[in-house]
């Protein structure tokens, strides 16, 4: 594992939650057709807009001016300045499809109340490209084709099966569809665009996953991922003239996307290894994987090769740095960085490394963990902590730089990103080794991981406390009420209190996954009492901690009276509670004024609760 960077020779500079957020967020990456500038999405202005800068580098030129809706670049059209973008209304995820015109004009492609919209691909010759929306039917996303010059339409497979559609081959003649059954036994379906032939690929016995990725350019082979036989994903093949099957490529973790460059030299595989990401790029023809020159120790994430296949843009990022734009030249073999997107006033030494650690929980299970240590915590100077669980279930607290959690940290609280059972990354067994025990194993690892931090030399054992989002916010709330002495507060952010009225309640474009989830979680028209059991709501009397619980209003996801009923229910015992809702959010904070009143009412919260609750704070 890599060492930690030092502490500065000097006490850390502690920052506020204005420069912390200050810190501009960048996404998404495609290539000018003359290949002179790259489109992406930032919230340089506060919320997110797309932007274009020069590969020279220079300043970024908005080219949308969104002040309500977060906007995000899809791509450039590949032969004029048209682009693409998408945006909902205020978190609700009705994403349109919009295509902004030189002269500065707006078309909704996908027009029409409540549907949802992805933008695919474009066909090989740039004449047409693929978009989903689920207009006709909420439940499920039919494929369209889209003239590039009219964007006049034609529906190419209508979605009856609730399939959820993978890709479509360069030369418009297949589609792949992936099926669930449960997360982990998954299905491949192939659809002849000219027989109209639909052809299941993946008849197998067992829990096996299938998963469709990319056709290759010369729509010749299906690329998926597959465990068949294995913990791990990997990378297979299966020719589209013959049937035959392959396998393409592996690593000792799951493979979690392959791709090709769009003529076909080059396909990038990203591996996650133990909560980080790990490029591959491989040449197609020399059949081996390129020597990219060395980066700082980070990660390399959304690697988009330009059509000339000359240049490669990516981002890069470490522990103690946000995602830089850099651009990689295959011909030099230089990489530039683009962009500089740390806020302007934090120097890097005040922030820390994060580390994996891992602990034994109740049963011998081995949980891995992402660890902050603040640089002033020591045995002399205990420092008080947080066990912060991600959202899914089946997500992963992963390395790399978190402006929010380095801001707790900088404040001088230790904080363990718990991967507990269930969570991706480390298996088929571990992640299906949560599924229907919600509630119970998988909150018993955060009880251990509070154990754990008490173990620690630097953790004040008697303030430890319990955050975190979506699911993370459900384990928080459940840790309160089924385990009320286990931690000293709590910080809900846009949780499930109720799972019997949030399994009910799914958004409908949810429904090729609703039997999936419902193995996974409970069924509420059969398991009822079981949903009931581990539902915060319905235990919300045990609850005696203090409590913060952070909501968005047009959450589809966890929908705002899962917070404001817990709220309710815990403020009858007397517990200080404290509710905070966004009124233009949804299933996460989108806006900077909004991180900066979520994250300060954070910190404030814990300083008043948890930190006040011990010893002099140590700086
Ligand atoms: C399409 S089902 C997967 C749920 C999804 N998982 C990935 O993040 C999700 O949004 N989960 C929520 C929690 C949740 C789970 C089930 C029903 C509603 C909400 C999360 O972000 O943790």
């Amino acid at each position: 594992a890599p060492k930690a960077a030092p502490a500065p020779s000097r006490p850390s500079k502690q920052y506020s939650v204005e420069q912390f957020m200050a810190t501009t967020k960048l996404s998404g990456a495609s290539f000018s057709p003359d290949e002179k500038r790259i489109l992406f999405s930032s919230n340089e202005s506060g919320i997110f807009n797309a932007y274009t800068l020069p590969l020279t580098g220079g300043k970024a030129k908005a080219l949308t001016q969104s002040k309500t809706d977060s906007t995000y670049s899809v791509g450039f059209f590949p032969k004029d300045e048209r682009i693409l973008f998408t945006r909902d209304q205020g978190g609700n995820e009705h994403n349109h499809l919009y295509v902004r015109t030189p002269d500065g004009k707006d078309r909704d492609l996908t027009p029409g109340e409540k549907l949802k919209a992805f933008f695919v691909t474009f066909n090989q010759d740039d004449s047409a490209f693929y978009a989903l929306t689920n207009e006709r039917d909420a439940r499920f996303f039919d494929v369209y084709r889209y003239d590039a010059k009219t964007y006049a339409r034609t529906l190419v497979y209508q979605n009856d099966q609730g399939f959820n559609f993978a890709d479509v081959s360069l030369d418009g003649r297949w589609l792949a569809f992936n099926k669930p059954r449960t997360n982990y036994d998954t299905d491949i379906h192939l659809y002849n665009v000219e027989t109209k032939e639909l052809k299941h690929i993946t008849p197998h016995q067992g829990d096996v996953y299938f998963s469709a990725s990319t056709f290759d350019p010369g729509s010749t082979a299906l690329y998926f991922l597959t465990d068949q036989g294995s913990e791990f994903k990997r990378v297979a093949r299966y020719e589209l003239a013959t049937g035959k099957v392959e396998d393409v490529e592996r690593a000792d973790w799951d493979v979690m996307y392959t791709s090709f460059s769009r003529k076909g030299g080059y396909r990038v595989t990203a591996i996650n290894e133990d909560g980080r990401t790990v490029i591959r790029v491989h040449d197609v023809k020399a059949g081996k994987p390129l020597a990219l020159p060395q980066l700082p120790a980070g990660d390399i994430t959304s690697v988009s090769i330009s059509d000339s296949e000359k240049r490669m843009a990516f981002y890069h990022n470490g522990d103690r740095s946000p995602s830089n734009l850099h651009l990689y030249d295959f011909g030099t073999k230089k990489i530039t960085r683009l962009t500089d997107t740390m806020s302007r006033d934090i120097q890097t030494e005040d922030l820390v490394d994060a580390e994996v650690v891992r602990f034994k929980s109740f049963d011998g299970m081995e949980i891995p963990n992402i660890i902050y240590k603040p640089h002033q915590a020591t045995a002399s100077a205990k420092a008080p902590a947080i066990v912060w669980v991600h959202g899914g279930p089946g997500g992963q607290t992963r390395k790399g730089y978190s402006p929010v959690l380095q801001y707790l940290v900088n404040h001088g609280y230790v904080v363990l990103g718990i991967n507990h059972r269930g969570s991706s990354g480390y298996g088929k067994s571990f992640y299906t080794a949560d599924d229907q025990k919600h509630g119970r194993e998988p909150l018993l690892d955060c009880i251990e991981a509070k154990k754990y931090l008490a173990s620690l030399p630097y953790v004040d054992a008697e303030r430890i406390g319990i955050a975190g989002g979506s699911y993370g916010g459900y384990m928080t709330l459940a840790a309160l009420a089924f385990h009320p002495d286990a931690f000293k507060v709590g910080i809900d952010i846009f949780g499930v209190s109720n799972w019997l009225r949030t399994l009910k309640s799914i958004p409908p474009w949810w429904e090729s996954q609703r039997e999936a989830l419902y193995k996974e979680l409970g069924d509420p028209a059969k398991q009822e009492q079981l949903l009931r059991d581990i539902s915060p709501l319905f235990h919300a009397e045990k609850i005696s901690k203090p409590l913060l619980v952070l909501q968005g209003a047009n959450d589809p996801r966890v929908i705002q009276p899962e917070s404001d009923e817990i709220v309710e229910a815990v403020k009858k015992n007397g517990v200080p509670v404290e509710y905070v809702i966004f009124p233009d959010e949804g299933h996460g904070f989108t806006k900077r004024k909004n991180e900066v009143e979520a994250y300060s009412r954070m910190l404030g919260f814990l300083e008043k609760h948890l930190k006040a609750a011990g010893p002099a704070p140590v700086n």
